[in-house]
């Protein structure tokens, strides 16, 4: 996942990018950066590492300009680190920065005819540049030194018809503005909204609304999928739908784990969307087990807390904090390799003892992906004393592979797949495992705004709302597995 923004203001907006990219930082913790215009030039710093470490006081003294967009990156394709850090950035035609979150699936066809038919080069593995040139070759079609809206949004539709996969993209287009837009399934999310001041209004798109509540920005709506966004210069509004109509169908997983409680997203509250999870898998707990023993329920911190206070107090039993999380170590799941989160799980949750001893917990997490986490947290409430430990998750078994931006490439690596709950139940020790029926995980989303009807939970179902090439999941696999991620660095 990443965390993409683009700000036209009326003033500076470097700070303002800086800030918003600050609070997506959850969706990307391996690289940030930020462009803006400035005059006719375009200023670019990017970087490994969080927001807080790229930037310094002469890096953002150097942004300048009154438009701009950022990134934080979660790699999905591609190299980690220095060398794919976004955004990403053509000279021809116009000059144009991208920034990208998701990913998409017919990378080695539209390599192919970036180089064969549009004659341009790709210097990287990294998805986004592919998309990158795609639009700027169709920006270069439509053959004008000055570009009109209606030419920007045609140039979107022939990305829309060649691109396969998930994709929330923003633009930095000089001579014109900022363009933001959204797959045609509009599986990765993005917002729109708006902002008042005494020169006048000014428009930010974003990953997630949160970015605008603390830039004071309005959430106006989310971009349609399949909708392109025009913000020029002069902070002129135009939009239009760029693509064939599709099924709408955003990714659930944002609301399991991804996306910041404090986000609204498809007008649904995701916090609200997680309460409700927790409601859910408390129903479901009381009908397999009605005499259960559970004495207290325990929240794997963070992201599983919100489900966790609405299943304790729909048992009616009390939630303790029985993990302390060290807040300066970061979204373990996110990390590249397995060896870096298995040390992380450890240093990151520390057990109080006397909230487990000689009592049957529940655990509770959003979900179980590699049982990473869950295995050791389980472990260490054995011997903090519990008597039993329970586990639930959220979420259903997540038993096939992420194509469309989430980095979990490998069924392999997956603690579910091909395996019952019985043998996951085995495999990470617990003394019950229970999770979350999709119907009740979809409801719990839908229940927020009913004209949501699908969702991209191919995660859970192995369907994907894109088809897939059984080729591309294998080549997948073999490119992104953690092995060939740790061989990749050996050889860097
Ligand atoms: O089964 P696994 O492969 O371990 O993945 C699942 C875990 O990873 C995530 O936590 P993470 O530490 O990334 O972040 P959080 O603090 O937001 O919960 C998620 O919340 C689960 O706890
Ligand atoms: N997680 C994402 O959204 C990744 C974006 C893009 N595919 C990259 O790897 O940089
Ligand atoms: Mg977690």
């Amino acid at each position: 996942m990443c965390g993409i923004i683009g700000i036209v203001g009326k003033s500076e907006v470097a700070a303002s990018l800086y800030d918003g990219l600050t609070v997506l930082q959850h969706r990307g913790q391996d690289a940030a950066g930020i462009a803006t215009l400035d005059g006719s030039r375009l200023r670019l710093h990017k970087g490994p590492g969080l927001v807080r470490d790229v930037f310094d006081r002469e890096h953002m003294l150097g942004l300048r300009g009154h438009a701009g967009i950022g990134h934080c990156r979660y790699p999905t394709a591609g190299a980690e680190g220095s060398t794919e850090a976004q955004p990403l950035y053509v000279n021809s035609p116009y000059g144009i920065a991208l920034a990208h979150n998701g990913n998409l699936i017919n990378t080695e066809t539209l390599r192919r005819e970036v180089y064969e038919d549009d004659r341009r080069h790709i210097n990287t593995d990294s998805d986004s540049e592919i998309l990158l040139n795609v639009f700027a070759h169709e920006l270069q079609i439509q053959d004008r030194l000055t570009l009109a809206p209606d030419n920007i949004f045609k140039a979107i539709a022939g990305v829309h018809r060649r691109c396969v996969g998930g994709y929330a993209v923003v633009t930095l287009l000089l001579g014109c503005g900022i363009v933001a837009f959204r797959d045609r399934n509009g599986i990765r999310p993005l917002v729109l909204g708006e902002r008042d001041t005494p020169e006048g209004k000014e428009y930010a798109v974003a990953s997630e609304s949160v970015a605008f509540d603390i830039l004071g920005f309005r959430l106006l709506r989310d971009v349609e999928p399949g909708e392109a966004v025009l913000i020029t210069f002069d902070g002129q509004l135009h939009s239009r739908q760029c693509a064939e109509a599709a099924v709408h169908a955003p990714c659930i997983f944002e609301y399991v784990y991804m996306a910041r409680p404090d986000s609204m997203m498809e007008d649904v509250s995701v916090y609200k969307a997680r309460l409700r999870m927790g409601e859910r898998l408390a129903a479901k707990i009381r009908r397999l087990r009605p005499d259960h023993d559970i004495e207290a329920v325990i929240p794997i911190p963070d992201t599983s807390r919100t489900a966790a206070s609405s299943l304790a107090q729909a048992l009616g039993v009390p939630m303790r904090e029985g993990f302390v999380k060290n807040r300066y170590i970061g979204r373990t799941f996110i990390m590249p390799g397995q060896g870096e989160r298995v040390k992380s799980v450890r240093r990151k949750l520390n057990p109080i003892p006397l909230e487990f001893r000689k009592k049957a917990v529940l655990l509770v997490d959003d979900s179980i992906v590699r049982g990473t986490t869950s295995k050791q947290i389980i472990q260490m409430a054995r011997e903090a004393g519990a008597r039993k430990v329970y586990f639930a998750s959220a979420a259903p078994p997540v038993r096939y592979p992420n194509i469309y931006g989430i980095d979990m490439p490998a069924a392999a690596e997956l603690v579910a797949h091909g395996r019952s709950e019985a043998e996951i139940q085995d495999i990470l020790g617990t003394d019950w495992l229970i999770y979350q029926d999709l119907d009740d995980l979809i409801a719990a989303v839908i229940d927020g705004n009913e004209e949501l009807a699908e969702f991209d939970a191919s995660c859970f179902t192995g369907q994907y709302v894109t088809g897939v090439e059984p080729t591309y999941l294998r080549e997948l696999e073999f490119a992104r597995s953690d092995e060939a991620k740790a061989q990749r660095r050996q050889v860097g």
